[in-house]
Order: structure tokens, then C-alpha cells, then sequence
């Protein structure tokens, strides 16, 4: 883990400093500017990319976890004494300065700092209390990851990983020269994962599709063939399997340059090849952690007479640390009828981990459960249309480089499955394409003057108001139906999507997650009644947009925290299109809402809504606002297409 400290006095231009940082592969910075006001981490953290907020822990203010959707809490070990809300956060790290302060912890921690392991380059007269032998003995013992602190430099990190270390934390060679914050960051090797699996031609699935998961993850991809298959994404021919020695052979020659965290495991031929490698592996690298994707199916050669078997694997599950089976593959190990609570029982008796695949449906979404001896969590996204080859070996490599990069079990669950789904909905074949996937759908919304929302029109139904407008040179446009069916709301919908994707127009949602999933809509519009969008973008991730309905600055700064990518503020004047209207705003409180925005460094897109009549829309315009979203204006017009034209040239030549 490679984790990054900010300097604890506010640096010129820090943040932009931060963002880069985060665009080239940081996946863990630690917010520390000691004896600081909230404000003060408040500036800091708004000019942090919001899709990088969930990087960020804080050693102070910890309701900012919440109120920005932030990773989690770093405590001094005082205060890890007393600390109480451990489950509350998805993160807690905590800083000791002895292997005896970390036996003693009340808990455990995600991981703790270790200070100082080196003389400190930031803190004069701070020197190292440590031999190589203290660290290398010490760190052996302890089961807690373990990050090293002070005195972290290019040259010592790879010391750092053969000690023992799980990472290290920059502070002083980062800061010392902020102008070289970004090259001295980036001579520090990334972390590695390794995947034994089969070879597969179309590198859809395998430890080819793994490494590309890997490297899309920002982690280092090691790989060791388990059998040679002869396949493409629609057939399956056979299998060359490689012997235990083979596998091991290959293990070998990475282990004398790597040592991996974690190791994932795929196909391999039976049993005995598993036990045979997982002790490779727990022998080489006693803190390894396992994770293995139980291919089981004939093809891969596992053999069930009678259950002599499974004691075998009994045993070796016990040194697994993560199963990820589907329901298939789970009944295979475990019998049929299998739920939750029993596979509970399964896991805390075995001391595993179980992600099971798919172990949770609804219509629109789809669900994975992890399953651990204490908890059981289930996490729901976007179900993909298109099934694609190979997304198991692309989920259970996406979780494992999660964890390699620091995130906790959960955490990384989430994340993984978020992964997966951003991937099958990158493109509509049986192979996709891993280089897509963190693409955001936002940049350029400042250049969208106009949103058309939808609504009823006797004669004239919504696909053909939404070709009209579209026609006009509309480029963005909202489906708000109130009061239909979800069956209607998706019949209109799967028809205005084909019409917006003709016009590379962008499609939003008005109100319904769910929805914006199923017809993988560019969006959702949310208002004060609908979900919160943190919780939205939990579900959707950062290729959707996600937008936010206000009425006051307040409002704006919520949901600005709540990382929104636009606004629609409004009403403008009143209007018979919205039940239940917040107060008008008039020119006057666009006015005023503008101005704090710019005073509070807050850059959103900002469509003002509600009543908007032709002659308001440059002066609405010279309050600030970037752009308008109408709804009776166009509609009502006996010529859509012309009234649209009408209104983008005012718009552009504004
Ligand atoms: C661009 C834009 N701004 C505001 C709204 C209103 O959303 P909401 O407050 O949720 O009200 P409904 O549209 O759901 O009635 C919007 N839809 N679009
Ligand atoms: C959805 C919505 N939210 C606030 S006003 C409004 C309706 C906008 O439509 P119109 O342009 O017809 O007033
Ligand atoms: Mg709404």
C-alpha cells in the first residue's frame, strides 16, 4: 500500500497537487493538518475531484466522513483506547509508535502507522527506535497490517516490503519539494497482485483478463499459468493442465523479486493441485491472503466421488481467505439449499471469507453477498444487459486488487462489484474492453446550455416531443413521468434512449435509481424526495451523472458535498409543470445564489428551472447560471424543432 500524508501547513496549490496524485494511482490519502478548524479540511477536501473523495481519511472532524461520502478516520492510539464506533466507519487506521501499542489495541484496524521507522525527513531530531531486526521480528508477530512511517523515501521502500511492511506512508519526501511532489511519487513501484489461473486465447477470462483488471485497478499484475485451455469467448475446447510443480516453478522465480499481499487463485485441476499451492504459498509468504475463484466446473476436472473430496478442501478453506463462488459452484463444495445464515455458519467454522456471486437478486439490480463470520453485507448495482466472458475472473481479480491497494474486505467487495458492472456495460459484445471503464460521463456539461424535461402532451407522445427537440440541436434531455407505471415509464424510456443515442444526446432519469439502471440511462435527476446522492453514486459509480434539484445556497453546498455533478435550481417563476413548488427565486435569488457560489469556490453546472419564458432566458443567463431546463416552453409549441432553435441561439450567443 502506498499511502500519501498531506503536509501538515497548507502548501500553495496542495489540492491540485493531491488531484494529481489521485489521477496517477493513490489510493489512500490521509488528511492530517494537526490542530486545524473544520473549515479548514472542509476548503481542502471541495477542491478535491469528487471521485476521488472516497480516497480520503481524516485524522480530525470525522463528521466529514459522512457529509462527504469520505473513506474513513485515522486515531492516535490515546484515542483508539477509548474508541467505540469502530463498525460505524468503513475505515479506521491508527497510528502506534511500537509493536507493543499494537498488540494492545481495543481492535483491529484497517492498519496502523508504524513511527518513525527511518529518521524523519519533515521533523528534525525525529530518529528511527528501530533495528532491521526489531522491525523484521516484530512485524512477524503482528497480524495487524502494519505501514511504515518516517523517513520514507524511493530509495527504502523496497526495504520497507522485504521487512515485512504492508506500505508505506509519504510524507516528508513528497513535501519537502512540492514541485517534484508528483515524480517522486511516481518512482515508487506500485503494488503488486498475482493470479494463478489458465491461459485463455480470447483474453476474456483467465490470467490475462485478470492482469488487465489488475492494471485498470492501478495495481502491478503478476501472472502464473495454471493450465493452457483452448477456447474463445463462445467455445470451449480443452485444457493442458500444468502439475503442481509447474505452478509452483513459475511462483518461484516471481517470489525471488515479489512479494505479493494477495494471490488469487482460478482454474486448476483438482484439489490436490490446490492444497499442493495454497502451502507454496503460505510457506513463502506467511502473510499471504488467498483468494480463490472455484471454477468448478467438468471442464476443469474436479472430480466428487462420493464426497471423498471434501475433506480435502475443508482443509484447505481454512487458508483461504476469500471464496468466490457462484450458486452453482457453492452448492458443488457446500450441498444444496444453501442461505445466508447457513453459509455463515460455514464461514466462521472454516474461518473464511464467502463472496457469493449473484447471491441476491431484484429486477433491476444485482446483488452479490460477502458473507463473514460476523456479518453479512449485501451489495447492489447496476445490472448489466449484455453478459460478457470471463466477468467471475474479472470480479474476483477486481476485489483482489481492492484489497491489495488497502481497502477493507467490504469495501473492496463494493468497489470490485462496481468494477464489474461498469465494465459489461461498456460495450454491447461478449468481450469487453477494461480501458473504458473509468471514464465519467461529466466533463462536459458546462457546454450543454439546454436540458429538455419531459411531460405529458395530449397528441403529441413523449418520443416524438423528444425527436422534436433533439431535431432543434437539443443535447440533453430528462424523462419525468409522474404518475405511470414502471412497465410505461420503461416502454417510453427504451424509445427516447434509442432517439437520444441517435442524436448523442445525453438521457437522464427524473427520479427513479432503479430505472436509470435498467435502461443504463446516462443519469438520474434526484430531488429532496428522492435517494441521496451519495447513496446514488454508491449504487451507479461515476460514469453516471447524477443530478440534484435546490432551492437556497444551503442546499447548493449539500449537495455539492453530496458530489452531484449539476444543479437544477429553481423555480424561477411559478409554474403548473411541478407540484409542491419551493419558493421563487426571481432573478434576484439566482443573483444572489451565484454570487456565493463563486465566493465558496463551488463550480458546478447550474440549470435554472421552472416558468422560464423566451424573453427571461438572458437575463437569467447574466446571473451566472450555466444553462436552463424547460419543460411547457417547448412543448407547448405547435413547432417544437423551431421553438428549440430558437431558444440555443439565444443561449450560444449569449
Ligand atoms: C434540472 C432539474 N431541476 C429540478 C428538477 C426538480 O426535481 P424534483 O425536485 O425531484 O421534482 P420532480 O421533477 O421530481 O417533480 C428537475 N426534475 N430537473
Ligand atoms: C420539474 C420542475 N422542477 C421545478 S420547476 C419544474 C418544471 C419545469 O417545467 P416548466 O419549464 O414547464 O416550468
Ligand atoms: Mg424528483
Amino acid at each position: 500500500m502506498i499511502v500519501v500524508i498531506t503536509p501538515p501547513y497548507r502548501i500553495p496549490d496542495e489540492e491540485v497537487i493531491v488531484n494529481s496524485l489521485f489521477k496517477n494511482g493513490l489510493h489512500l490519502l490521509h488528511l492530517r493538518k494537526p490542530d486545524a478548524e473544520r473549515v479548514v479540511y472542509e476548503r481542502f477536501i471541495q477542491k478535491i475531484e469528487p471521485c476521488f473523495r472516497e480516497r480520503i481519511i481524516v485524522h480530525d472532524h470525522f463528521d466529514l466522513v459522512e457529509a462527504y461520502g469520505l473513506r474513513g478516520i485515522h486515531l492516535k492510539s490515546k484515542q483508539a483506547e477509548h474508541f467505540g464506533d469502530r463498525k460505524w466507519y468503513a475505515h479506521v487506521s491508527v497510528s502506534c509508535h511500537s509493536f507493543k501499542e499494537i498488540a494492545t489495541l481495543p481492535f483491529t484496524p484497517d492498519y496502523v502507522f508504524l513511527s518513525p521507522v527511518f529518521d524523519s525527513i519533515s521533523k528534525q531530531g525525529y530518529k528511527s527506535m528501530f533495528t532491521p531486526d526489531m522491525l523484521k521480528e516484530g512485524l512477524k508477530k503482528t497480524s495487524t497490517p502494519v505501514i511504515a512511517l518516517g523517513g520514507i523515501s524511493a530509495d527504502n521502500v523496497t526495504a520497507c516490503r522485504k521487512l515485512g511492511f504492508r506500505g508505506v506512508a509519504l510524507l516528508g519526501y513528497l513535501w519537502d519539494t512540492p514541485s517534484e511532489a508528483l515524480s517522486r511519487f511516481l518512482k515508487i513501484f506500485p503494488d503488486e497482485t498475482l493470479s494463478i489461473a489458465g491461459f485463455d486465447q480470447s483474453s476474456g477470462a483467465g490470467v490475462t483478463a485478470d492482469i488487465k483488471t489488475f492494471e485498470c485497478c492501478r495495481v502491478y499484475g503478476l501472472g502464473v499459468a495454471s493450465a493452457i485451455t483452448f477456447q474463445n469467448q463462445n467455445e470451449y475446447l480443452g485444457t493442458k493442465w500444468m502439475s503442481p510443480g509447474e505452478i509452483i516453478r513459475q511462483c518461484e522465480v516471481l517470489c525471488r523479486e515479489f512479494t505479493p499481499a494477495y494471490v488469487k487463485i482460478g482454474l486448476i485441476e483438482n484439489f490436490d493441485s490446490l492444497a499442493q499451492v495454497v502451502d507454496y504459498l503460505t510457506t513463502t509468504l506467511p502473510k499471504v491472503k488467498i483468494i480463490w475463484d472455484p471454477i468448478l466446473k467438468a471442464s476443469a476436472g474436479f472430480q466428487f466421488h462420493n464426497g471423498e473430496n471434501m475433506e480435502t478442501i475443508q482443509n484447505i478453506l481454512g487458508k483461504i481467505y476469500l471464496l468466490t463462488p457462484n450458486r452453482n459452484e457453492l452448492e458443488i463444495l457446500f450441498g444444496n439449499n444453501l442461505e445466508a445464515e447457513g453459509l455463515q455458519r460455514i464461514a466462521k467454522q472454516l474461518h473464511t471469507n464467502i463472496l457469493w456471486k449473484g447471491g441476491h437478486n431484484t429486477e433491476a439490480l444485482a446483488s452479490d453477498r460477502l458473507i463473514t463470520g460476523e456479518e453479512i453485507y449485501t451489495f447492489s448495482v447496476a445490472r448489466g444487459k449484455h453478459g460478457k466472458h470471463g466477468t467471475g475472473c474479472v470480479l474476483s481479480s477486481a476485489v483482489t486488487s481492492y484489497l491489495t491497494l488497502g481497502y477493507s474486505l467490504p469495501e473492496a467487495c463494493r468497489l470490485g462489484q462496481r468494477y464489474v458492472s461498469d465494465f459489461i456495460r461498456g460495450n454491447d459484445t461478449n468481450l469487453g474492453i477494461h480501458s473504458r471503464i473509468h471514464a465519467t460521463a461529466t466533463a462536459n456539461l458546462h457546454e450543454i446550455p439546454l436540458q429538455y424535461i419531459t411531460d405529458h402532451k395530449e397528441g403529441t407522445p413523449i418520443p416524438e416531443q423528444v425527436e422534436a427537440v433533439c431535431k432543434g440541436g437539443c443535447r440533453w434531455i430528462q424523462l419525468r413521468m409522474k404518475e405511470v407505471s414502471r412497465e410505461e415509464f420503461i416502454r417510453t424510456g427504451n424509445a427516447v434512449k434509442e432517439i437520444c443515442r441517435r442524436y448523442n444526446a445525453l438521457f437522464l432519469i427524473n427520479d427513479h435509481v432503479d430505472i436509470a439502471i435498467e435502461l443504463d440511462a446516462d443519469g438520474v435527476h434526484l430531488g429532496k424526495e428522492d435517494m441521496n446522492p451519495l447513496e446514488a453514486r454508491k449504487i451507479l459509480g461515476y460514469s453516471k451523472i447524477i443530478g440534484g434539484t435546490c432551492n437556497t445556497f444551503d442546499d447548493v453546498a449539500e449537495r455539492y458535498r453530496q458530489q452531484v455533478d449539476y444543479i437544477g435550481l429553481g423555480p424561477f417563476r411559478f409554474t403548473s409543470t411541478k407540484k409542491r413548488l419551493s419558493p421563487i427565486l426571481g432573478l434576484e435569488g439566482y443573483q444572489q445564489i451565484t454570487d456565493k457560489c463563486r465566493e465558496a469556490g463551488i463550480h458546478l453546472p447550474i440549470h435554472a428551472i421552472g416558468g422560464i419564458r423566451e424573453t427571461d432566458i438572458r437575463p437569467i443567463l447574466d446571473t451566472g447560471v450555466t444553462g436552463i431546463a424547460l419543460s411547457s416552453l417547448l412543448k407547448d409549441n405547435d413547432d417544437i424543432t423551431e421553438k428549440t432553435k430558437e431558444v440555443l441561439l439565444q443561449l450560444k450567443t449569449n
